[in-house]
């Protein structure tokens, strides 16, 4: 068994004189729920189809738990999942009978009993005999989740999974990709939601215009927080004043907002004390300092941007 589920190296796709795909390397550990997020047209689903195979790669090599889709094609497919599309089923079929169809056409030995498994980790037993017109769009999401895992896959890729199912059939998929996860099944998944991404992933890879810009943990924000430069939201008598006073004395603290008595600003955390006695020596009060998360939007953009700076240096 290789320590990653995913190895992508290198992964190119030109069409044409256009580079869609351009250089792109990463890798998804096990258990892990990764995000490929970018936004529309960045590449997202020509890296997924290349991974699948469903298109040619111009260069690069994928390794599936290990296996190298160049050499070791079948035993690479084995151990994939896959909805790159929206999975097809027998509308007048029920769930069991697609899945039970899906088994004996398309796979080998998967018995009754892991059938019964995987409808169960969807939470779909209750209405895996009825038939799938009359499921929902969430419910149809689930059971070609677990079509798709019926021959137990290291990895299930899914493009943009959520698209069309609403909030409380996003929260359900988003638990079942979980719990999917935690039974050691990692997971790729593509969005153009950052918020979704947010709560979805463990870590992300941020695409534009093929390219792999960052590639980050979730957790970051956490374990080298002293180092980082963090948002905070200040109240105070004199907002005008404490801005003039942050400009003249503090050259790296940002004053990003103001908002009638309440700045937002942009600093270390070893910055906070030194403001706040800068205000009181100044003779403002301070009502209230808050720590402000910084979101995955926030970081997207600030990652984003930063590139763009970069560029146009
Ligand atoms: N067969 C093709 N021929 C020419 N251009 C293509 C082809 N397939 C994709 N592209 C272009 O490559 C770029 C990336 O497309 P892709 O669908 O991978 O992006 P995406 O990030 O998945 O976006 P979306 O979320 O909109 O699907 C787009 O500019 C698209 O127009």
């Amino acid at each position: 068994m290789s320590q990653f589920a995913l190895e992508v190296k290198a992964l190119t796709k030109t069409i044409g004189k256009k580079t869609i795909v351009d250089d792109v390397s990463f890798q998804v550990e096990r258990g892990e729920i990764f995000g490929l997020l970018g936004p529309n047209g960045a590449g997202k689903t020509t890296i997924i189809r290349m991974i699948v195979s469903l298109i040619n790669r111009t260069g690069g090599t994928v390794l599936i738990n290990g296996h190298d889709l160049d050499d070791s094609f079948t035993e690479a497919m084995n151990e994939l999942g896959a909805i790159v599309e929206n999975p097809e089923f027998y509308k007048y079929l029920s769930g069991y009978k697609n899945l039970k169809h899906y088994a004996r056409m398309a796979l080998s030995d998967i018995s009754e009993e892991r059938i019964n498994e995987v409808t169960e980790l969807v939470g779909l037993e209750n209405a895996i005999n009825d038939k799938v017109r009359t499921y929902s769009l969430g419910m149809r999401q689930r059971l070609g989740v677990a079509q798709a895992i019926l021959h137990k896959p290291s990895i299930l890729i899914l493009d943009e999974p959520t698209n069309g199912l609403d909030p409380q059939g996003i929260r359900e998929f988003r638990d079942y990709l979980r719990l999917l996860a935690s039974q050691g099944t990692s997971v790729l998944v593509s969005s153009h939601l950052l918020s979704e991404m947010q709560l979805m992933c463990d870590r992300f890879a941020i695409i534009e215009k093929g390219k792999l810009i960052h590639i980050s943990s979730m957790h970051d924000n956490e374990t080298s927080e002293a180092r980082k430069v963090k948002t905070i939201e200040v109240e105070l008598s004199n907002p005008t004043l404490a801005s003039k006073l942050l400009t003249e004395h503090m050259t790296d603290v940002k004053v990003t907002s103001s908002k009638g008595t309440r700045l937002t600003l942009s600093v270390r955390k070893e910055q906070i004390p030194m403001i706040n006695k800068l205000f009181v020596e100044n003779d403002i009060d301070v009502f209230e300092i808050l720590n402000v998360k910084a979101t995955l939007e926030d970081r997207f953009l600030e990652i984003t941007n930063k590139d763009k700076k970069e560029q146009m240096v």
